[in-house]
């Protein structure tokens, strides 16, 4: 009777009795008061340790909760959440998945599994022979937090180092950013007819065995270890349209990155989880097979819709994961007449929402994050008929040359520590009435306990300060925090209508204005357009400025015709009245090499003059060629450079560098030339005059 007391109150089925250490009294310590608070309520060394870790949740989850689970003893959740987690793994061949339990084989303390894990706990870590899989055990590492997957990280994989802030600095391998000629999507009956194909697609096909062929590998990749770390997770803050995703992957900083980038699960969400919409294996330190039909690589990643699972081998820069779940939504989302945007949104406190599109590196993150407005995020958004949301729930800011006085809220959120929920001094500046009017929640959470992930930044080895001007490694260094170390994050992440559409290019060809506003028709013709021209590369292997079109910025992660995007962002901002700008994050006064980056001061006063309506109320001139609309004035920012050609000393260079931009531009929509935009057909029309004319 009180054995099975006892169980239910420690909720594991462990009994053990906790008779307290009697202390010895000597006659002189007799009378002397004890300044111990007490005696240990342990009898060895093990169970004093084993105190020291307080059970609690996502291994110990709440009692009582109603969900998919709810009905059922603790080990029998235990029990269906393992066999959940060994389906995911299972091998398609032998048709079975491994055996898996919980806990570190080094002999670390996560196996809240009880039964099972007590048992087989003194297993050796065999050698592996993957013949011998249905023999052996793998350990899973489920959901662990910050704190663990620091040790995890700092014990077992080389190149792992606390930072003087208490980051965690990473190494990603001998890939330092995306690899999109690797990425393949599974054709079938299906997606032969939905998803766009072909010329400019990024979707490279492959078919269903070749998928299963690499997803065998991956699977038998990871079965082959001794532990493998699952994340169980959500993607969109618009509770309606939540996924929830699993994360399977070999490395404690892949865990603890998705950790950061996705929703983080409360204990009782975790407990309902059940099974996941949709899964990656991550087994990106094991190659493809070249051999493999489709291959041209030994890196691949693999998109299997069908399925509902991706598959990554050969490349471990962990922006991978995130940006293949994006692609995921670019698919889900439509669907449901829910436009996927790749964009950074913030909101000021009135409630006026503006949308960031640009490619890598124009400043997404960078704009999307000001100290005097909600973040609520920095790339990846969903606009529906409700709300606009974030898809995620952290940041990915490049980090190369960032400075404490430039950007101090991406600085000071590149710590370990925990975050901090919207501040009450912002929540003093927001009416009541503005609350009520926008339906705006601001919850309460204790702040989450949380850390950042930095990727390939170079540090003292003595100090751990971090040297972000450092490209050794790459130029591409990042860091990818949780968005509640943003301290005007807006909790929950997602906001009203956008009522800016800004465009962000980076021009480094130095002819583009610094801001020009554009007639709906200008903006989808640069929305479709998606113009950059960066000097440095997010994607692997680009080092060199080259102009760069990238549909609906970000033609990587679309899974449809860009069209279909462009008419719901025409419908959306129509219907909602938003306008559209375009802002040129690059260069002024010459291209690359003879000019100037603009500086990013003036950037943000230009996009505080948007945010606030000023701008909207100058007066504009028109250019030439692109027929731009340029604000003649704009505070704080000096009048010569709002208008390029005033800022180029050699006219005639201005000029023909303006017409070869404009002759790019031309070259790329002819492809769109033959598609219409949505039903509008007037629209369409205006979008094919919006470009340059000359
Ligand atoms: N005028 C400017 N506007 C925006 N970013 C700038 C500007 N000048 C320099 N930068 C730098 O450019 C980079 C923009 O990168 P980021 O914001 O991460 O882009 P994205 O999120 O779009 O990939 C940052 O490193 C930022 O400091
Ligand atoms: C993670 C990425 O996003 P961005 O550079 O837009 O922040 C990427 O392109 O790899
Ligand atoms: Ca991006
Ligand atoms: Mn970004």
């Amino acid at each position: 009777m009180f054995q099975k007391e006892e169980m239910a109150a420690n909720g594991t089925g462990v009994t053990s009795p906790r008779t307290p250490l009697k202390s010895i009294l000597t006659e002189k310590a007799k009378g002397i008061p004890n300044d111990s608070a007490g005696t240990v309520k342990a009898q060895t060394i093990e169970e004093l340790h084993s105190l020291q870790r307080k059970r609690s949740a996502p291994n110990t989850p709440l009692q009582g909760t109603a969900g998919a689970f709810a009905n059922l003893s603790e080990d029998e959740r235990q029990r269906q959440q393992l066999q959940s987690i060994s389906a995911s793994l299972a091998s398609l061949t032998r048709g079975t998945g491994p055996k898996v339990i919980r806990g570190d084989p080094g002999g670390g303390k996560y196996q809240a599994v009880s039964h099972v894990a007590h048992h087989h706990h003194h297993i050796e870590a065999p050698v592996i022979s993957v013949s011998d899989s249905s023999l052996k055990f793998t350990h899973v590492l489920y959901n662990l937090s910050p704190g663990e997957l620091y040790e995890q990280a700092l014990k077992y994989e080389k190149g792992s180092f606390l930072t003087s802030t208490g980051a965690l600095a990473t190494l990603s391998g001998a890939k330092t950013g995306r690899s999109p000629r690797d990425k393949r999507v599974v054709i079938d009956d299906t997606t032969q007819d939905e998803l766009w194909w072909g010329k400019g697609s990024p979707n490279i096909e492959m078919d269903e065995h070749t998928f299963m062929v690499n997803r065998e590998r991956a699977v038998d990749y990871l079965n082959s270890l001794d532990k493998v770390f699952v994340n169980d997770q959500f993607l969109n803050w618009d509770p309606k349209n939540r996924i929830k995703v699993r994360i399977v992957s070999c490395r404690a900083y892949h865990s603890l990155f998705m950790h950061n980038m996705c929703i983080r699960p409360t204990p009782e969400e975790l407990e309902n989880f059940g099974t996941p919409d949709f899964t990656i294996y991550n087994a990106g330190q094991f190659p493809c097979n070249r051999y493999t039909h489709y291959m041209t690589s030994s890196t691949s990643i693999d998109i299997n819709l069908n399925r509902k699972e991706m598959v990554i081998l050969g490349t471990q820069y962990a922006g991978e994961m995130k940006k293949g779940l994006f692609s995921l939504m670019h698919y889900l989302m439509p669907k449901r007449h829910i436009l996927s945007l790749h964009s950074g949104c913030n909101m000021g406190k009135d409630g006026d929402v503006a949308l960031f599109f640009g490619l890598s590196g124009t400043g997404k993150t960078t704009l999307s994050t000001d100290h005097n407005r909600f973040l609520i995020g920095d790339d990846e958004h969903c606009w529906s008929d409700d709300c606009v949301s974030n898809i995620e729930g952290g940041c990915y800011a490049k980090c190369i040359d960032l400075s404490k006085e430039k950007e101090p809220d991406i600085w000071n959120a590149i710590k370990f520590g925990t975050g901090e929920t919207l501040s009450s001094l912002f929540l003093d500046h927001l009416t009541w009435t503005t609350i009520i009017v926008l339906g705006l929640i601001f919850l309460p959470l204790p702040p989450p306990f949380v850390s950042a992930v930095l990727e390939n930044v170079v540090f003292d080895e003595h100090t751990r300060e971090v040297d972000y001007t450092d490209k050794s490694v790459t130029e591409n260094t990042r860091a990818a925090y949780p968005i509640e170390f943003i301290p005007n994050a807006k909790i929950p992440c997602f906001g009203p209508h956008a009522k800016n559409v800004i465009l962000l290019a980076c021009d480094a060809f130095g002819v583009l204005p610094p801001v020009s506003k554009l007639s709906l028709a200008q903006t989808m013709y640069h929305f479709i357009s998606g113009y950059t021209a960066l000097v440095a590369g997010t994607v692997d292997g680009i080092k060199e400025p080259t102009a760069t079109f990238s549909a609906c910025f970000g033609a990587a992660f679309l899974m449809l015709h860009p069209t279909t995007y462009a008419a719901m962002l025409a419908e959306k901002m129509q219907k909602h009245g938003a306008t559209g700008w375009l802002v040129n994050t690059g260069w002024c006064g010459g291209s690359y090499g003879s000019g100037n980056r603009i500086k990013l001061p003036y950037t943000r006063k230009i996009i505080n003059a948007i945010h606030s309506s000023s701008l909207l109320k100058a007066t504009y001139e028109k250019t030439e060629v692109f027929g731009l609309e340029i604000p003649n004035e704009i505070e704080g920012v000096p009048k010569e450079i709002l208008r390029p050609e005033n800022a180029w000393a050699d006219k005639e260079a201005y000029k023909n560098t303006l017409l070869k931009l404009a002759g790019l531009f031309k070259n790329n929509f002819e492809t769109f030339t033959e598609y219409k935009i949505g039903e509008d057909k007037k629209l369409t029309e205006e979008i094919l005059a919006a470009g340059p004319i000359f």
